[in-house]
């Protein structure tokens, strides 16, 4: 489902000199596959993850989202590969702030092609503990609760693929868990494979893959 061999990126900084994040030589993660990824902060994780979904470039390498080569496509056919087929938890939600709850669940679906599921939106946002919040805007929502609206959007589209930043950051235990288990049964019942980052070990414990960034990523042994 996920292949990438040999993704290098770095960022320039202010003062023009390139700081390097990640070389990656190879990571696979198959059709439905579930794992967790870890790493102090700022050793490239979001980054990770902002390259596979092709929000941010890799300076060179491959990377394959389902058979599809992203160095291929065109801006256009990312952002279609993206709204098609990845499903993204933000670390800082990314909630149009004009809409509500349900309107940006349904808003996301929108984009991905197969018209927007007012039913499915719905039944999301009930598994996510958000009945009563259907309507309300973000502005109006605790930032738990804009958290669980992300998480139902990622889900939405039944993308091939959930990339998830801390999507259990800022939720109390009890949340932390039924938004767990939500991500792990949609993933499940609908074979998409998924990478989750974390800080939290009580989450990373409950799954069989956890890989630690700085043994995928040859950079940091360089940097750390
Ligand atoms: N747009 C950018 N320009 C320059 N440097 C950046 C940019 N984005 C991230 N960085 C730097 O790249 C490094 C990796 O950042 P990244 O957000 O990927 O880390 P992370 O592992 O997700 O951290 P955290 O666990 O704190 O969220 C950090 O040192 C960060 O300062």
């Amino acid at each position: 489902m996920l292949l990438l061999e040999n993704v290098k990126k770095s960022y320039v900084e202010p003062n023009g000199q390139l700081l390097p994040i990640l070389v990656i030589p190879r990571f696979e993660l198959s059709d439905g596959e579930q794992m967790i990824l870890v790493g102090r902060s700022g050793c490239g994780k979001t980054t990770m993850l902002h390259v596979i979904s092709g929000i941010s470039h890799a300076d060179s390498g491959k990377i394959m989202i389902d058979g599809l080569d992203l160095r291929r496509l065109s801006e256009q056919g990312r952002d279609k590969l993206r709204a098609e087929k990845i499903g993204y938890v933000f670390q800082t939600f990314n909630l149009l702030p004009a809409f509500t709850a349900l309107e940006n669940v349904l808003l996301g679906m929108s984009f991905s092609g197969r018209g927007a599921d007012r039913n499915r939106a719905v039944q999301l946002l009930e598994r996510v503990g958000l009945s009563h919040r259907m309507t309300h805007k973000p502005k109006t929502m605790s930032v738990g609760e804009q958290q669980r609206v992300a998480v139902a959007r990622a889900l939405a589209n039944r993308p091939r693929l959930l990339l998830a930043d801390e999507p259990t950051a800022n939720v109390d235990p009890a949340n932390q868990q039924s938004i767990i288990d939500l991500i792990r049964q949609t993933c499940n019942e609908e074979k998409i494979a998924l990478m989750m980052v974390t800080h939290s070990m009580e989450v990373a414990a409950q799954f069989d893959r956890v890989e630690r960034l700085d043994e995928i990523n040859k950079m940091s042994k360089v940097t750390t």
